[in-house]
């Protein structure tokens, strides 16, 4: 039942819940809770996704071609961010995936939970215990079906199996192909240098400290979406269920105050030059994802109204937190000449095993094509001495989370030649910034300023990363194999490391924050612990925008967790 044209719908447009944006969760979010609620057949459901389908996307399927989102593409909103001063006034590209699974169906499918701490301070911070992570474990279980690795290669001794599910739904393995030389180097550096980088049995178990073996959304060789898992054909085949395609929401409609509350019916949105009104007689949920969501909220008046009013926008309803404290991790990438030839450089770089490994996976989806880049992680923390908590106090959740991962990684020079890379992000940052509108237009792009490295810790985070990778790649056994950096990063004075961070440090993508979660009686925070957004009736957000800060993690498990618990919530209202 996915729409590619508002006339292929029978119907009067009149459904039970109207969900905008095909992610995962609504995006990545919006089809786990349509897929939830469409398990009550009573229930009718639409699907609002503004992208493509993701069906026949080869760089969507296979794993290694993730690589080919990372630029614009027709499958991406092909955001710009505004300069941003940290990094020297540079307008940085921001990805966010246009199509059915949203950014699920093209990042880069690193499956990480965060910490035990993590999900402990957002039970904290929203006084709801129900976000704790005992409590939320359940929702990671729904979510992951453990699966063998592309290769069935032995995986003892690479996780924990006791953490993880196997009755789940979208799939999360081990990497499916062997980088023989690379990986026995990083375990020999936990060997070497075990007070640094100990080795870390599972990085899911929620305390990931140390360095493990990556675990990732794919399954059978290929990426696992939630494209692909919760719109798997038996679920989409559901009689209760319309997924239309090509269909961009504008605004919400149809306000009206019943029993003192706000209330709205009408999600009106576009597809070619004509426009539309949804009819949800339930709940509306905005899964319209970090970027998306405040965005649809802004234009259908909800926001702060100096804001809004600024731009012509009348004010239904005043709520200044919608698209503020927005945060996300800034990334700064290192790379390593090396002498051996066992790289995924081998294979980008050469056409005649490049096309060996295409008709490998095109075969038995094994070989080169069924891993992303990533192959280990280290989850690592600043030194408790570190100068910088003389002023500064510490970011991370609790003594058990990490401040800083390197994701380690055979091949990405970007030059030809061997390399290999050590990917650094800083995962609590302080900085804050803002999703805002400057039009009345709802089909112009939102205004995204991420604030990016404008706090002194997140600077301070990111050359402390960037030692520790020169550490782990100088570990002993590297020696015979490395020949040397691609960019000198170790012996240069803070001032020139900090010019070199600042000329050409990205970001994760894994904003969260711009549609917070706060306590129920607070005066901050756009959603209750129930997602319900505050003083409106029947307007949930379901998405990772509700997130409060980031985990020390990636974000798209945490998302997942969000709605798996926000389809819970809804179905326990209304089932
Ligand atoms: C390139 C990239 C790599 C990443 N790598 C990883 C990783 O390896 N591991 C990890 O854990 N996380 C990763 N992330 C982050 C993670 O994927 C996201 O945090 C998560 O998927 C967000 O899910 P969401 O449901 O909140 O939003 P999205 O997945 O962004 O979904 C929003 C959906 O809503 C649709 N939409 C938006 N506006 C409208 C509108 N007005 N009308 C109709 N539809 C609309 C969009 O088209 C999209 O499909 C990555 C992100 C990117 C961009």
């Amino acid at each position: 039942n996915v729409y590619e044209s508002v006339a292929d719908l029978t119907g009067s447009l009149t459904y039970d819940f109207v969900i905008i944006g095909g992610s995962k969760l609504g995006g990545t979010a919006g089809l786990v809770v349509a897929n939830r609620l469409t398990e009550n057949p009573n229930f009718s459901v639409l699907v609002l996704e503004a992208g493509v389908s993701n069906i026949g996307v080869l760089d969507s399927t296979i794993p290694l071609f993730a690589v080919n989102f990372l630029e614009q593409t027709i499958y991406d909103w092909n955001y710009t961010t505004t300069p941003q001063s940290g990094v020297n006034n540079r307008v940085l590209d921001y990805l966010r995936a246009r199509m059915l699974g949203g950014c699920s169906s093209h990042n880069g499918m690193v499956y990480s939970r965060g910490t035990v701490e993590d999900w402990n301070r957002y039970a904290n911070v929203t006084h709801d215990p129900s976000w704790s992570w005992n409590n939320v474990l359940p929702y990671f279980f729904k979510n992951e079906k453990w699966s063998p690795p592309a290769d069935h290669h032995d995986t003892l001794g690479q996780f924990d199996p006791s953490v993880h599910s196997t009755h789940g739904i979208t799939s999360v393995s081990l990497g499916g192909f062997q980088w023989r030389t690379f990986n026995k180097h990083v375990i020999q550096t936990t060997k070497e240098l075990p007070d640094v980088f100990p080795f870390d049995l599972d990085m899911n178990s929620g305390q990931p400290l140390g360095v493990g073996w990556v675990q990732s959304t794919i399954g059978d060789g290929m990426r696992s979406s939630s494209a692909t898992s919760y719109l798997a054909e038996n679920f989409a085949q559901r009689k209760n269920l319309d997924v239309l395609l090509h269909a961009q929401v504008s605004d919400l409609v149809d306000a009206s105050h019943a029993n003192g509350k706000l209330s709205f019916s009408g999600v009106r949105f576009s597809q070619g030059t004509s426009q539309f009104t949804a009819k949800a007689q339930k709940e509306i949920i905005l899964s319209a994802g970090a970027v998306g969501t405040p965005n649809v909220l802004m234009h259908s008046g909800i926001g702060d109204q100096n804001i809004l009013g600024s731009v012509g926008v009348p004010t239904v309803l005043h709520l200044p937190s919608v698209g503020r404290n927005v945060s996300d991790q800034p990334f700064f990438l290192a790379s390593w000449s090396v002498n051996f030839n066992e790289t995924i450089d081998s294979v980008t770089q050469n056409a005649t095993r490049f096309n060996e490994a295409f008709a490998q996976w095109n075969k038995t989806h094994t070989g080169p094509f069924t891993n992303y880049l990533i192959t280990h992680v280290a989850w690592l923390r600043l030194d408790p001495d570190s100068s910088i908590f003389d002023n500064q106090t510490d970011p991370a959740a609790g003594p058990h989370s990490p401040h800083i991962e390197l994701f380690l990684a055979p091949g990405g020079g970007g030059e030809p030649g061997h390399f290999v890379s050590a990917g650094i992000y800083v995962l609590n940052p302080k900085s804050r910034g803002s999703i805002t509108i400057n039009t009345n237009n709802p089909f112009d792009p939102p205004v995204i300023d991420l604030g990016l490295l404008q706090n002194d810790l997140d600077i301070f985070t990111l050359r402390e990363g960037i030692k520790r990778a020169n550490q782990f790649y100088s570990a002993p056994t590297w020696q015979d194999s490395i020949i040397g950096p691609t960019q000198d990063l170790e012996n240069v004075t803070t001032a020139a490391l900090d010019e070199i961070i600042r000329n050409s440090a990205g970001v994760g993508l894994h904003m969260v924050g711009s549609a917070a979660m706060s306590p129920r009686d607070a005066t901050w925070g756009v959603v209750n612990p129930d997602l319900l957004v505050k003083g409106i009736d029947g307007l949930r957000i379901v998405d990772a925008s509700v997130l409060p800060f980031v985990p020390s993690a990636h974000t798209q498990a945490a998302t997942y967790v969000v709605a798996e618990r926000g389809a819970d919530l809804i179905k326990q209202r209304w089932n």
